[in-house]
């Protein structure tokens, strides 16, 4: 591993898998090689040398002969061979007629994986049935990549509500005395399944109400997480049955991070599982799921593992109320310790978090597991998130047509909110959670300046009543200019981010960031700090080489964003056909999720060449 300085001059180190692991790849794996390590972030980065396959898809094109590749055929042909379920039902499958698999129906040409995996990802939201953020579009997303390029994918999460269309799959498993009920719904190539117990429907969110979180979250994921681990053993899906033991676990954010602690500590010791992996992925390091160390006894672990979940918070950054002598049991730093394999959501991120800027105080902790640690950007959903087709907006557009569709969207939003309707005025967004990180108060801050610009103003979120209510002072204050939509709704998220010429994104932290990515493929201008998955996606403007997709600013403060904001301003009004070119590479960039899809591949590959961590 060789040390480095990065651009801020924080030590970090270059690195992409163990070395050991490496040189196997090639060996093994000969269609993958790693590429290129790029800068100083360990970034993935996955090489496919060309098949047969793929150089006779490149011809097909040249020829105009586009194939459509009906990847759940292919999935079923490739699993009947290699599926090791342990149920011996090796024969092709037949696909549920109500699985309209997305893949399958639409022209795509889609790769498919070298070899095939059972995978079961573990969330605490999951797209469109929850979601309080981004990580319910990733795992309403990717999974779905995944399935597409041939593995067998099952996503676990809590049963919320009477969701529509998941139905009682006959499995009830017992957990520690717990009956939870097993439903599935088997769409777009992914075997859905949703945890069924009393102590998941709310009145309130999904964590929390009114009063606050949930004094029951710790138990809620728990029973997740052990839930999960019990499916691929007691759950039989579709006709190839249970997924059985060869499994890789994807563990998301600290909901689903008792999943490698279990596998290490109540399944492998007892010769189960051994052949599994875990994959802890980071969405966001900022929530870890502290609790006070006298809860340490129900998670039912041996007393040995104490250790594991026990943390000890720097002063300064201390959690008070969880914290028995500055204790703590931490959920997400035992996933951290004890996984396989660990996954964020940018390279960028997967830098911050071993040093002080990002770490949240377990910067060294995470620095030692550098060696496994990787970064992968989020793609988006390109039926969800896609202005030709979204059904949230007035008048759809492509790069073709998107000057007049985004005028007509803009009007279309003008009108809607009661703002003066006029496309010459420059229209900035923010949508975000209005919390610390998402730093809607430096929007705030920066906004009698950039009414003083004479632009329209639109921010959409919830989140701390303090923002909630500097939302309103907003639109209260400048009542011809700006709109603040306190709340969370989705379609007002689409229809702002297609009317939008320049989308605001004054994170301090973040770990990947969708909404840059939604703003560029739908042609608006993201404004960004300098920070994780933005400065990773948004690439700077230059004039003199007409390249850039926006424009980052590394003081994250009201001046940074005014000075950024400022710079897409004078372009936008003083240089209309350099800010069209800005749009159109933004509409050209690739964010689908095929390419993430085929980095995690690799991680997963990884993960099963190396002996278990723990
Ligand atoms: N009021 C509102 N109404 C409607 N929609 C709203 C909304 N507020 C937010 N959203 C939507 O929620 C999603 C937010 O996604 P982000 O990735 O920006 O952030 P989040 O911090 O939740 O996710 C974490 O996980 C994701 C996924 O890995 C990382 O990209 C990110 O950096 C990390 O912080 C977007 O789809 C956005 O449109």
């Amino acid at each position: 591993m060789q040390g480095l300085k990065s651009a801020q001059g924080v030590r970090c180190t270059r690195h992409v898998a163990p070395i050991a692991s490496r040189s196997l790849l090639r060996s093994v794996v000969p269609r993958f090689v790693v590429a290129r390590e790029q800068s100083s972030v360990q970034q993935l980065v996955v090489e496919e040398v060309e098949s047969v396959e793929s150089a006779a898809v490149e011809q097909q094109q040249e020829h105009g002969q586009m194939q459509v590749v009906k990847p759940v055929e292919k999935q079923a042909e490739k699993q009947a061979v290699s599926s090791s379920n342990g149920n011996g039902k090796a024969k092709k499958e037949k696909e549920d007629s109500s699985d309209t698999t997305a893949q399958g129906s639409l022209a795509k040409v889609i790769p498919q994986a070298k070899t095939v995996r059972n995978l079961v990802f573990v969330t605490s939201e999951v797209a469109p049935w929850s979601k309080t953020g981004g990580l319910g579009d990733v795992l309403g997303s990717l999974p779905i990549a995944l399935a597409a390029r041939g593995h067998r994918v099952m996503v676990v999460t809590p049963r919320y509500s009477d969701y529509a269309e998941p139905t009682y799959s006959g499995t009830t498993i017992n957990i520690n005395g717990n009956e939870v009920g097993m439903y599935h719904y088997a769409h777009k190539g992914v075997d859905w399944v949703f945890v069924d117990h009393p102590c998941y429907p709310r009145p309130g969110g999904i964590y929390a109400d009114e009063h606050g979180v949930y004094g029951d979250n710790q138990f809620r994921y728990q029973l997740l997480c052990l839930a999960a681990m019990e499916a691929p053993l007691q759950l039989p899906l579709g006709e190839k049955g249970l997924y059985g033991q060869d499994c890789v676990f994807i563990a998301n954010d600290w909901h689903a991070a008792l999943v490698p602690v279990y596998l290490a500590a109540k399944y492998r010791p007892y010769g189960v599982y051994t052949n599994a992996r875990s994959v802890m992925a980071i969405h966001n390091l900022r929530h870890q799921g502290v609790f006070p160390p006298g809860t340490f006894p129900s998670l039912g672990l041996p007393d040995g593992w104490y250790q594991a979940m026990e943390y000890q918070y720097p002063p300064h950054l201390r959690q008070g109320a969880y914290e028995e002598e500055g204790r703590s049991v931490n959920t997400l730093k035992a996933g951290i310790t004890v996984a396989d394999r660990l996954v964020t959501v940018s390279p960028g991120y997967a830098e911050e978090i071993r040093t002080w800027l990002g770490g949240w105080g377990m910067e060294g902790m995470i620095d030692a597991r550098g060696p496994v640690l990787n970064g992968i950007v989020n793609g988006i959903d390109d039926e969800d998130w896609n202005p030709a087709v979204d059904k949230h907006l007035p008048v759809k557009y492509d790069i073709s047509s998107f000057k007049a569709g985004k005028a007509a969207c803009k009007k279309a939003l003008q009108e809607e909110l009661g703002l003066p309707v006029n496309a010459d005025i420059p229209l900035i967004a923010f949508i975000g959670r209005l919390d610390y990180q998402k730093g809607a108060d430096i929007v705030l801050q920066a906004a009698p300046w950039m009414m003083s610009q004479g632009v329209q103003l639109v921010c959409l979120g919830t989140g701390t009543t303090d923002l909630e209510n500097g939302l309103r002072w907003l639109e209260a204050a400048y009542r011809d200019q700006a709109r603040g939509w306190v709340g969370f709704n989705v379609a007002m998220s689409h229809k702002i981010t297609a009317a939008a010429d320049i989308l605001l994104m004054p994170s301090r932290f973040e770990p990947c960031g969708l909404n840059q990515l939604y703003a560029m493929a739908y042609g608006a201008v993201p404004v960004a700090h300098a920070t994780g998955g933005l400065r990773d996606t948004v690439l700077d403007f230059n004039p003199e080489s007409q390249t850039g997709t926006g424009w980052t600013f590394s003081s994250c403060d009201a001046s940074g964003l005014m000075h950024a904001t400022g710079l897409a301003l004078a372009t936008l009004r003083d240089y209309p056909n350099d800010f069209e070119g800005i749009q159109r590479r933004g509409m050209q960039r690739d964010s689908s999720w095929n390419g993430a899809a085929e980095q995690y591949e690799q991680i997963f590959e990884w993960a099963i060449m190396d002996q278990p961590y723990a």
